[in-house]
């Protein structure tokens, strides 16, 4: 069995029972399925069979080094945002000739670590760092492959914070621009090769309809700069979303088959069958960037109730979990699901479930009807494996959480807790 699922009352991952897991590891404690990670890795690779194409893991989404190497030992390929990310593909096991390096403001110090690893290409995101890569590659006598990220100006229809392909946010260059750029940069750039054309129009993105919107308002100019520039490739991003609502079942390796198309906006399948006829023929190598629909569901964040408090207005859960381990609840009101570790009965109440951080915003619901739990038991907030420990902090002194990999029946830590000495550590 692949992902979470209750047996014998309990509820487990994969083969490993999570209360006996919690008993040995303490909380607050992220968990992956590495069943789940590969099948949606695999999903999404075979999506796109019929076209030469690679699947470049996001590593924003979970850069456990055992959750890399994983993908690296099944042939992925990555996508990387900084000098760091590309330190810890490495280490993993990845090939730097297989990682784009995306995002607004590389460094020197990036560019030049990156271009001596050797990767596949630098997606630039303006024209000011077209520029500043050429002059770094010329004076290491290099020459830097490279895209230019577009900004295709189509509405994700996501968050507004996780939007990324609109003109008014930060990211591309816009896509009236490009062609000019193309041509100045063969012009004017020697030390850099143009080999492609990036784009990622946003995260957690439901619906097909404005990856085909994106695809299709850009394929015209992928066909120009292929006859002009000769490029090879082109990076149509990440973005594809999951399910957070009833996600209990969603790492299971059935569940992407079991959902009606109404339950289940958008499934890998869906995504290729939609994408893969407007792509097959353009002669280019085809990049995913894919981060939360290889790792999301592939995740929990589990954590024990400390108290409940009755107040006038709302009864809120205390767990030991806070916004520091898992922010998006707070940043986005993103919805985890919340189910008890110890399989409930079906008694309802309505409640929040709050952190212990001194903020308003700490809580991972509110006002929601959760199957009851008491203080002692330990719930599991579901669809933490992207964009959760990654995005942790340190905030109100707390120290990390540790993290396991289960395969099977074998349960591994993959990153130790943090001590109270690795708080300090470096401080003087
Ligand atoms: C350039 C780029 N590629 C890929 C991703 C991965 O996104 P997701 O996890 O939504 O697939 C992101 C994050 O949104 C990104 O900024
Ligand atoms: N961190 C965001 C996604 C950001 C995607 C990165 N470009 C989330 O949790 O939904």
């Amino acid at each position: 069995m692949h992902g979470f699922a209750y047996k014998n009352g309990s509820l487990h991952c994969e083969d490993v029972d999570l209360s006996a897991l919690v008993q040995e590891h303490g909380t607050p404690l992220y968990v992956y399925s590495a069943g789940t990670i590969l099948d949606h890795y695999t999903r999404l690779d075979q999506a796109l069979e019929g076209v030469e194409h690679e699947v470049a893991y996001a590593v924003k989404a979970n850069s456990n080094l055992s959750v890399l190497r994983l993908l690296a030992e099944h042939g992925a390929s990555f996508d990387i945002v900084s000098g760091g990310e590309l330190f810890r593909v490495i280490k993993a096991g990845g090939d730097p000739a297989h990682c784009t390096f995306a995002g607004v403001g590389k460094t020197r110090e990036e560019i030049e670590y990156a271009l001596k690893q050797g990767i596949y290409s630098f997606n630039v995101e303006s024209a000011e760092e077209l520029r500043y890569l050429d002059k770094v590659a010329g004076e290491l006598g290099m020459v830097a492959p490279a895209a230019v990220r577009v900004n295709p100006n189509v509405d994700a229809k996501t968050h507004k914070y996780i939007s990324t392909g609109k003109s008014e946010n930060k990211f591309g260059v816009d896509f009236e621009a490009i062609s000019d750029l193309y041509a100045r940069a063969a012009e004017e750039l020697p030390n850099v090769k143009l080999r492609g054309l990036q784009m990622h129009i946003g995260s957690q993105l439901t619906s097909i309809k404005p990856f085909v919107e994106a695809v299709e308002k850009v394929t015209p100019l992928v066909k120009q700069l292929k006859a002009d520039h000769g490029i090879e490739f082109w990076s149509i991003g990440g973005g594809i979303g999951i399910v957070y609502q009833d996600s209990l079942e969603s790492g299971s390796v059935d569940w992407w088959d079991s959902k009606s198309e109404q339950d289940r906006p958008l499934t890998l399948a869906q995504y290729g069958d939609a994408l893969l006829p407007k792509l097959k023929d353009l002669g280019l190598k085809i990049l995913l960037e894919p981060g939360r629909a290889i790792v999301g569901n592939a995740g929990v964040l589990l954590t024990e109730c400390l108290y409940e408090k009755k107040g006038s207005a709302k009864t809120f859960k205390i767990v030991d979990a806070g916004m520091n381990d898992l922010i998006r609840p707070a940043l986005y009101e993103g919805h985890h699901e919340i189910v008890p570790v110890k399989e409930p009965g079906s008694e309802r109440v309505k409640v929040d479930v709050v952190g212990p951080i001194c903020e308003s915003g700490d809580f991972f619901c509110q006002d929601r009807e959760l199957p009851d739990f008491q203080p002692g038991e330990v719930i599991a907030l579901m669809s933490a494996g992207a964009y959760g420990f990654v995005m942790a902090s340190n905030y109100n002194s707390r120290p990390f959480p540790a993290e396991i990999l289960v395969e099977g029946a074998e349960a591994k830590v993959v990153r130790k807790r943090q001590t109270l000495d690795d708080l300090i550590a470096g401080e003087a």
